[in-house]
C-alpha cells in the first residue's frame, strides 16, 4: 500500500487554486496546500487500510443469531466529484456455526475502513458485505446504507434531501425470508 505523497498533493491543490483564479503566494493561503493535503490523507485513510486490520477481534462465544448494529454513521468521498457523500450504515450478520463473532465497534470502523477512499455507494455497501462473509465466516449478512450525495445537493441536479439506499444481503439472509424480514424490521425500527 503506498502511503499518502504529502508533496504531490500540496502542488496540486497549488495548481488547482491558481485554475480557480486565485493566488496561492498569497497570505491566507500559505498553508493552504499543505492543510489540504492533510484533511485528503485523512479522509482516504481507508485506501491504506484491509478489512482484516480492524476486523482482529473475534470471540468464539457460541451466539448463532443475528447481530446487527442500525445507524453508524458514515462519511465518504464520491469518485466522481471527489465531494462528500454522508450518512448512516446497518451491518447485521448471522455468525458462523462456530459462533465466531467481533467485537461492535468494529462494524464501524469497518465501514469507515472502505467508507475512507474515493467511493460509490454501491461499491462500498457490497465490500463491507463481502469482507463480513469472507472474514468472519458468516452465514448471512445484510447492509444497508442510506446517504446523501454532496454533488446532488451544492452543484449539479441540486436536490437537497434526496436520500440513496443501497443494500447488499447474502447467504442465509438472502435464502430465508423470515430472516430478512427480521433484519429489515431491526433496521426499520419496527421491531
Ligand atoms: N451510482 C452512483 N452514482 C453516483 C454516486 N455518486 C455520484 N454519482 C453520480 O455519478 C454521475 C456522474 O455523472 P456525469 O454525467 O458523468 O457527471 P456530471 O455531469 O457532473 O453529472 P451531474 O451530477 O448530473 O451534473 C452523476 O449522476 C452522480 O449523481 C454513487 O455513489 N453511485
Ligand atoms: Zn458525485
Amino acid at each position: 500500500m503506498p502511503d499518502f505523497d504529502h508533496e504531490r498533493a500540496e502542488a496540486a491543490v497549488r495548481e488547482l487554486l491558481a485554475a480557480m483564479g486565485e493566488d496561492p503566494s498569497r497570505e491566507g493561503l500559505l498553508d493552504t496546500p499543505a492543510r489540504v493535503a492533510r484533511a485528503y490523507a485523512e479522509m482516504t485513510l481507508g485506501m491504506r487500510q484491509t478489512a482484516r486490520d480492524v476486523l482482529t477481534t473475534t470471540f468464539d462465544i457460541g451466539h448463532e443469531e443475528m447481530v446487527l448494529v442500525r445507524d453508524i454513521e458514515l462519511w465518504s468521498m464520491c469518485e466522481h466529484h471527489l465531494v462528500p457523500f454522508t450518512g448512516v450504515a446497518h451491518v447485521g450478520y448471522i455468525p458462523a456455526e462456530t459462533g465466531k463473532i467481533t467485537g461492535l465497534s468494529k462494524l464501524a470502523r469497518l465501514v469507515d475502513v472502505y467508507a475512507r477512499r474515493p467511493q460509490v455507494q454501491e461499491r462500498l455497501t457490497t465490500q463491507v458485505a463481502d469482507s463480513l462473509m469472507e472474514i468472519l465466516e458468516a452465514r448471512g449478512v445484510i447492509v444497508v446504507i442510506e446517504a446523501e450525495h454532496l454533488c446532488m445537493t451544492m452543484r449539479g441536479v441540486r436536490k437537497a434531501g434526496a436520500r440513496t439506499i443501497t443494500s447488499a444481503v447474502r447467504g442465509a439472509m438472502l435464502t430465508n425470508q423470515a430472516t430478512r424480514a427480521e433484519a429489515m424490521a431491526l433496521i426499520s425500527g419496527t421491531r
